[in-house]
């Protein structure tokens, strides 16, 4: 285990100290000032006065840290916990038990399964090997699978893995099905692909691996000339230009094939806790599969639209307010837009999504010379380095974990460099740069956003260890999450799924509790609890909030917030 979380960047750094004491700084002082002190927000009451159950509840806490959050807690204590969460592409690299553990143990919160590849036989091994792992060895790893989507990309050719293609060759892209490989043919996935293309349009292989010019038509296949020389890789994807700008390709397809509503059925029987679609071009696409998952009484898997595509980024409002979450995609963003305009993206879409309060991945060559090589490039280390500073709250590994023969070592890489990154972000206080616009339509929610955003500059004011909060959908946790606070955010939920929803959220560290209507029995409870597993010491001071039982304006108005110092 300790191998698995060595860097190789640099050797873990303590937290140096800040430049601004807090308040609560001393702990000295702390015990010796008001044990419990209840900070008042707006119309907030007290918890004592929201306490509902008057007899003595008769709970047991059963729920503990995950077994990644209780070691770097006390190694690292609670500002060295890494905020930015983890998600890791599963391959054949990476697929055994004892593989899956080095990942989970180096910090991988997500597991992600592109349905693109393997067999269901070969998913649904890894979702057992993992589930295995969160109940035998303390985990809490959620699962994500991800829709292949309608597609158009170059079929294995069986030769070597890349073929050349040389300045003026002249090459066939057939959709006849055969087996080995033929010098000069290209063999496409999809029947229709060359169904609104002409003579002189462009086909553009990977975002510009290599370009072909279209020469002739021949029945469904097309006769091209290399026009742009370069490479063609397995599954290279293929784009169609006219005139400079990009053609959809494939305007009939729907967003979920016949195969990806079978995949969804299928990550719905094994449990899964995220679906990621694939070329989402509107909100309905998330729509149709939210009404869908509600049909099947499986609302509480997450649907995280994927943006990588031109009609994704038209109606990207829309879509992140219809989704649980996304993910900037930017393999296939840069088959459609140009690559110098996928950083700015990035940073604009990762914005809304936390100013729309859904979290964000940001995904796709993070670390891709690391699929090859022990250590990563300067600039890679930059890109991803950036993609914290701008608060994404994931990052993603793909080949790089699927394929590569450096999982671990990728993994360590994005830690090392997140909490770096983290660290420096919360010195340079740049948390308060973001003006919170306000999101809620209804008076509960509207005070619930309030509390969160005053909770987070309390918390940041006070200086205090941590924040608790406890939540039934993990609203609140979301909205915390959103002002992203200097301390970490431990939500006290309990549902499962809201648990494991809540592992893609920045800074949250999910824990699953029998809840009480009584705050106040919660509050001493989860203490009591953390205090036992050692998570907590005397003097530590900790900011509660809570959104149980928000059901009424007249319920919302009994969330309060308020601040503990442990005895
Ligand atoms: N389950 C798997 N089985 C075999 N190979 C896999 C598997 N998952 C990923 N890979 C390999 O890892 C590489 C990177 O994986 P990834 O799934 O991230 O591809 P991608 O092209 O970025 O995703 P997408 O197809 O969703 O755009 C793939 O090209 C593939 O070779
Ligand atoms: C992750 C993914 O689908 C992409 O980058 O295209
Ligand atoms: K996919
Ligand atoms: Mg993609």
């Amino acid at each position: 285990m300790a191998s698995a979380c060595r860097s190789v960047l640099s050797k873990p750094t303590s937290i140096p100290p800040r430049r601004n004491p807090p308040l609560l700084a001393s702990k000295k002082n702390q015990n010796q000032c008001v044990r419990f002190q209840t900070v008042r927000c707006a119309m907030q009451l007290d918890l004592k006065e929201v306490a509902t159950v008057k007899e003595e509840p008769k709970l047991s806490f059963s729920g503990r840290l995950d077994a990644v959050s209780e070691v770097d807690l006390r190694e690292k204590g609670f500002l060295g916990l890494r905020k930015t969460k983890l998600v890791c592409t599963v391959g054949p690299a990476c697929a055994q038990p004892e593989e899956l553990e080095v990942l989970a143990c180096c910090g991988m919160n997500v597991v992600r399964l592109n349905m693109c590849h393997n067999t269901r036989e070969w998913h649904r091994e890894v979702i057992r090997n993992v589930k295995s792992l969160n109940e035998e060895k303390g985990f809490n790893v959620a699962l994500m699978i991800d829709t292949e989507g309608s597609q158009i990309h170059v079929i294995d050719h069986g030769g070597s893995s890349s073929v050349k293609a040389e300045d003026g060759s002249a090459w066939l892209f057939t959709t006849e099905k055969y087996e080995g490989f033929r010098p000069l043919v290209v063999q496409v996935n999809y029947d229709g692909f060359s169904e609104g293309i002409v003579v002189g349009d462009e086909l553009v292989v990977e975002g510009g691996m290599a370009s072909f010019k279209v020469t002739g038509k021949i029945g469904k296949d097309l006769r091209c000339t290399c026009i742009d020389p370069g490479l063609l890789l397995p599954r290279a994807k293929l784009s169609v230009w006219r005139d400079g700008k990009l053609l959809d390709s494939n305007p009939g397809l729907p967003t979920l094939s016949t195969k990806d509503w079978a995949d969804i059925d299928f990550g719905i029987s094994e449990g899964v806790d995220f679906i990621a679609v694939s070329f989402v071009k509107d909100a309905n696409d998330i729509r149709q599969l939210k009404s869908y998952l509600a049909s099947k009484s499986s609302e509480s898997i997450r649907v995280l639209a994927k943006i990588e595509g031109l009609e994704s980024l038209q109606n990207i409002e829309d879509i992140i307010e219809a989704s649980d979450g996304i993910m900037v995609a930017r393999g296939d963003l840069g088959v459609q837009v140009p690559l110098e305009q996928i950083p700015t993206i990035q940073e604009e879409v990762t914005r809304l999504c936390r100013q729309l309060n859904k979290p964000v991945i940001v995904a796709s060559q993070l670390l891709e010379s690391m699929i090859e090589y022990p250590i990563p490039t300067r600039a890679e280390v930059a890109d991803l380095s950036e993609a914290v500073r701008q608060y994404t709250d994931a990052l993603m590994l793909s080949g790089e974990s699927a394929v590569g023969s450096y999982a671990e070592k990728a993994l360590s890489v994005l830690c090392m460099a997140s909490c770096r990154m983290e660290l420096w972000s919360r010195e340079e206080n740049r948390q308060s740069l973001l003006s919170q616009d306000q999101l809620a339509v209804s008076l509960p929610e509207r005070i619930a956003e309030q509390i969160c955003n005053c909770a987070v500059d309390i918390a940041n004011n006070l200086g205090v260890d941590a924040i608790f909060v406890y939540t039934k959908h993990g609203q609140m946790a979301s909205l915390l999450s959103r002002n992203r606070p200097d301390a970490p955010i431990f939500a006290f939920t309990d549902s499962r799924s809201t648990r494991k929803g809540l592992n893609l959220h920045w800074g949250v560290i999910p824990l699953e509790v029998p809840l009480s209507d009584d705050m106040e029995y919660n509050v001493v409870e989860t203490i009591n609890l953390m205090k036992v597993g050692g998570a907590l010491k005397s003097g530590d001071s900790v900011l509660v909030v809570s959104d149980i039982s928000p059901t009424s304006a007249m319920s919302a108005m009994s969330q309060s917030v308020l601040v503990r110092t442990i005895d």
